[in-house]
């Protein structure tokens, strides 16, 4: 597991100096992390930060000692990103290019490549849809899929996004299961409390700023208290 340390690492917004997220400092050793907060409250930002989707306007973010501004291409082969929105990601016409554009770098025979692309989609619950088009998925099927398609290179870390923020609650379930379950380090953004409080540490951001930081059920209790007040 590669170590992601942010060393006063803020953002703000070049042209009006508006603060998106104040200066931070943590390392992130614990395998499920799980970054909670309002809407608006800088959680995707600091998601992003964490593989060079966003570079901090102040201060360092460091994947195993490689600077993210310096090196964003290594990080990203170690830290994988997941939309919110699979439509972000998907891109391919069927299920099963749509991985294998995923492996493209990794792996060059074809053959093998679609081998390997085939048993992706069974793990990820996808088997018998290979040549299924991505736009007749169900919305669930196509996290599913996106989720396959940042997995199969097998990064180290992956940052998801409110993965379940569109699904019902069966996907929700279903989906949210396999990210526990996943051997990788996880950073879970997510208004899912039920999630948030199964992982190892949780993070709660309120107006650009780390408000809380500690055990996931205290940091839950934390935010609920905070929305209460
Ligand atoms: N590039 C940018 N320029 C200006 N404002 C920005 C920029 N990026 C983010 N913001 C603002 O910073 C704040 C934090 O955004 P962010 O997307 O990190 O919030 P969030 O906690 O993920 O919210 P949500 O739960 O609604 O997805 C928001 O008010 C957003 O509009």
């Amino acid at each position: 597991m590669p170590l992601i340390r942010l060393e006063q690492a803020g953002v703000t917004v070049p042209d009006t100096g508006r603060v998106i997220l104040a200066p931070t400092s943590l390392t992130l050793t614990e395998h499920r992390v799980a970054v909670i907060g309002g809407n608006g409250s800088g959680k995707s930002t600091f998601a992003r930060l964490l593989n060079g989707l966003v570079l901090p306007t102040t201060g360092r973010v460091l994947v195993d000692d490689l600077d993210v501004a310096r090196h964003g291409a290594a990080v990203r082969r170690k830290v994988a990103f997941s939309f919110t929105d699979p439509s972000a990601q998907l891109v391919m016409p069927t299920c099963v290019e749509d991985v294998e554009l995923s492996l493209r770098r990794t792996v060059r025979d074809r053959a093998t490549r679609r081998a390997q692309a085939v048993d992706v989609l069974e793990r990820f619950g996808l088997a018998g849809r290979e040549d299924q088009s991505v736009h007749t998925l169900s919305g669930g099927q196509r996290q599913l899929l996106a989720l396959a398609g940042v997995l199969a290179t097998d990064p180290e870390v992956l940052v998801a996004d409110e993965p379940t923020t569109l699904l019902d609650l069966r996907n929700t379930r279903s989906v949210g299961e396999l990210l526990l379950g996943l051997p990788q380090q996880l950073v879970l953004v997510t208004h899912d409390l039920d999630l948030a409080v199964r992982c190892d540490r949780g993070i709660v951001v309120a107006d650009g700023a780390v408000a809380f930081d500690g055990p996931a059920a205290a940091a839950v209790d934390s935010y609920v208290a905070s929305v209460a007040r």
